[in-house]
């Protein structure tokens, strides 16, 4: 964004305009949220002050009774003239007084360290006292590019991004300091590799389908046929055509249309992986880290089939270096694991994802309250917002499955895992609380469903 807006000022496009529109953006917003009640404007020194100055001008405009209080003097240019051209008084923010909405225009991108604690606990009070509270661009104490709270945050009922989303809207903690996230736009466009997870377009098989066209997975199983049984059963219900489950030789405890195999030597399942009909081939759930598990790794590792490793396979993976895995693989780590596999990989999530796709080759799914999913190519996908309830045992399984199923519909890595994360807290989010990770699997026709 910062980019986006140095290159438009350059191109002809007058600052101070750029804060007019933002400043108009913030008063729409605030204006239909709590129309007339009084309202209380907190300006900071940069240009996010600025941002408030023009809204405080333009909501009284509008006969919303407004009162500005400053954290000192206007620093910049273009705050100076935003300032100027606001005709009332301005308190000093230490002792404004409390109202129903309140505006934090006291920081936004240019937020260098903590907030002072007076300041920071002014503004968490203000905030706390108001029924309607909103935050422009971003609320005042997060770090921008990493969603780190560099001091004591309040959560605002609406954070106003500015332009585009930055990676503290999407990021936690920053992402949890606000109840809902519009994004306004100001006339930049800030065009990027990085997205929030859009919700997928669907297709229905095309009438000459059958079910190796619609995509054959094999899921290695390995000792707990627990965790592979649940991520076969979901790539089942993901819309591919036929899913074999190549476990150790216990009863099938999947459903019946899921393909039990028997592949307890390595050499047993690299003979059935040999099928060129596979689309995808997953690994890592119930798999176990002992040296069979090792041997059936191996196996997968060199079947020449798109692979989706997860869960024992990355454990194994990460033994040592940079995991070496065939070009085109998807990875499903959660924390843990990713930092078993590429270390602790310097700035945001959103930068470690992206730089372990990058070293290994791979789409990669870094999960956990905030998922991000890197490509080599630089693409980043982020999401957040998931029902907490996902924190459950084998839920992980899930996701590993639906990623295998959507790769072997679609064949494209990324587009399988960013499809696959969707419908995963999409299942989520209809299965409400307190559900374990099978009442995912039977959500998922219905999530896939509303995206034909
Ligand atoms: N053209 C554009 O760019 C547009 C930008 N727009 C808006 O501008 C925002 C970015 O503005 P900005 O860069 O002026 O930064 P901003 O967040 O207002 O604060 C920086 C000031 O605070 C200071 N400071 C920092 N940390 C501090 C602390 N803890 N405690 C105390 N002081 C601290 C820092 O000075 P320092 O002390 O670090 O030298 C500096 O003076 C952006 O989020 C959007 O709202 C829109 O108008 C659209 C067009
Ligand atoms: N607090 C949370 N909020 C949203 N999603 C979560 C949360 N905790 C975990 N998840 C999601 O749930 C899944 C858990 O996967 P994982 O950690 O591998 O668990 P398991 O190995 O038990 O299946 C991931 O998709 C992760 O993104
Ligand atoms: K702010």
């Amino acid at each position: 964004m910062r980019r986006a807006e140095q290159a438009a000022i350059a191109a002809g496009v007058d600052e101070y305009r750029l804060m007019e529109r933002a400043g108009a953006a913030a008063a729409e917003i605030v204006w239909r949220a709590g129309g007339k009640r009084d309202l209380l404007v907190l300006c900071g020194p940069g240009n996010n002050g600025g941002d408030g100055f023009v809204a405080a001008r333009l909501l009284r405009a509008r006969g919303v009774p407004v009162r500005v209080a400053a954290l000192g003097e206007s620093r910049t240019e273009c705050s100076r003239t935003a300032r100027a051209a606001w005709d009332g008084p301005v308190e000093p923010l230490a002792t404004a007084a409390p109202a129903t909405q309140i505006v934090d225009a006291l920081f936004g991108t240019g937020l260098t360290r903590g907030l002072d604690k007076d300041v920071a606990d002014r503004l968490a009070a203000l905030t706390g006292q108001a029924s309607f509270s909103y935050a422009i661009d971003l609320p005042s104490g997060v770090e921008t590019d990493s969603g780190a709270l560099l001091s004591q945050v309040p959560r605002f009922g609406i954070c106003i991004a500015l332009g585009a989303l930055k990676p503290a809207h999407l990021l936690y903690p920053a992402a949890s300091c606000f109840d809902r996230l519009v994004c306004a736009d100001i006339g930049v466009d800030a065009p990027d590799k990085v997205h929030r997870l859009a919700a997928p377009v669907l297709s229905s098989p095309v009438p000459s389908a059958h079910k190796y066209s619609r995509g054959l997975v094999a899921v290695a199983g390995g000792d707990m046929a627990g965790a592979s049984s649940l991520a076969s059963h979901a790539a089942a219900r993901s819309g591919a055509g036929m899913v074999r489950h190549i476990g150790l030789g216990q009863p099938g405890r999947g459903p019946d249309a899921l393909v039990e195999l028997k592949g307890e030597a390595p050499d047993q399942l690299a003979a059935l992986l040999r099928d060129r009909r596979l689309a995808a081939v997953l690994a890592g759930p119930g798999l176990g880290r002992d040296d069979r598990a090792r041997a059936r790794l191996e196996a997968v590792l060199a079947c020449g089939r798109p692979l989706v490793l997860d869960a024992d396979a990355l454990t194994l993976l990460g033994d040592g270096g940079d995991p070496a895995v065939p070009a085109g693989s998807v990875l499903t780590p959660h924390e843990g694991e990713f930092v078993r596999l590429f270390g602790d990989l310097p700035g945001s999530k959103i930068d470690r994802a992206a730089e372990a796709a990058r070293r290994c080759g791979a789409v990669v799914i870094y999960k956990g309250a905030d998922s991000v999913i890197a490509a080599p190519d630089g693409r980043v996908a982020i999401a957040s917002g998931a029902s907490s309830w996902l924190s459950t045992a084998g839920t992980g399984d899930v996701l590993a499955g639906l990623v295998a199923g959507r790769l072997a519909v679609t064949g494209d890595p990324f587009r399988a895992a960013c499809e696959a994360l969707w419908l995963h807290g999409e299942a989520a989010r209809r299965a409400g609380p307190a559900f374990i990770a099978d009442d995912l699997i039977a959500r998922l026709p219905a999530a896939i469903a509303c995206r034909l």
